[in-house]
């Protein structure tokens, strides 16, 4: 049994004329420590996938298992302890509190954890011991993605969830953010799937899975993941 099986799912929004079915049938895998890239253009149903594997969305039909547990079938108390404990979740504008500092953002995150990390030295795991009394506001774009990479980890997920985490920022800067979300994967030994429409971030994955008009086209492993560095877009 595979660590992620997202069996089938359909999901589908409005009705009659606007009906539209974002996800219509994907099906796709991910074992224990991968890190996987989920890969498709614009309104492929990519999101729609990563809301529903972090419990903040379900699936109209179909069957998502998470570590043996089905979370598509789930109660909403289940879920709330699934989202609080196993998943860690990095979105492309951050969406940190602008009033807290980076230390109270991640804080604040672990405090709804029941097994959560030192949120000083998760700041620290990430670069920004020197940072922690600062802002967002007072933070560069990729210093602000490492605080919101830092409030996921703390809470010390199974699975950290990453929706185009380099959308927002400079390509020297994206590429500083996916070296420590591989690092994360290798060395935490965190399953880490990584949303994208970025075709040259294929080539860091252990596990490639391309979306298309909410379908999955194909899903391929690769032995010989490049080294970031050696990734260029
Ligand atoms: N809450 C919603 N209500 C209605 N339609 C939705 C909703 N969420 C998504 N959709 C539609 O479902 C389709 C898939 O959207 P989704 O955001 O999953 O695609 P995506 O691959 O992540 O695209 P992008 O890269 O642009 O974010 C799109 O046509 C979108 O408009």
């Amino acid at each position: 049994m595979a660590y992620i099986e997202f069996t089938d799912v359909v999901r589908t929004y409005g009705e009659g004329d606007a009906k539209i079915n974002a996800l219509d049938g994907a099906t796709f895998e991910v074992e224990k420590g991968e890190l996987a890239v989920i890969l498709g253009q614009s309104g492929a149903g990519k999101t729609t996938a990563l809301n529903i594997l972090g419990g903040m969305d379900s699936a109209s039909s179909g069957v998502v298992r998470v570590d043996g547990r089905d979370i598509s079938h789930a109660g909403e108390d289940d879920l709330v302890l699934y989202r609080r404990a196993d998943v860690g979740f990095v979105f492309q504008f951050y969406n940190l509190v602008p009033n807290l500092t980076a230390l109270e953002n991640v804080e604040l995150a672990t405090q709804i954890c029941p097994d959560s990390l030192d949120p000083e030295e998760t700041l620290a795991k990430v670069g920004l011991s020197a940072r922690l009394a600062n802002f967002p506001a007072q933070l560069s774009g990729g210093e602000q993605q490492r605080v919101s990479i830092a409030r996921a980890l703390a809470k010390n997920p199974k699975l950290l969830l990453c929706d185009e985490p380099t959308g927002a920022l400079d390509y020297q800067t994206g590429k500083q953010i996916l070296q420590l979300l591989q690092d994360m994967c290798r060395l935490e030994g965190i399953t880490v799937v990584i949303v994208t429409h970025n075709a040259a971030l294929a080539d860091m994955a252990d596990r490639l899975i391309r979306f298309k008009s909410g379908r999955v086209t194909a899903m391929t492993r690769n032995p010989e993941p490049k080294p970031i560095a050696e990734i260029e877009w």
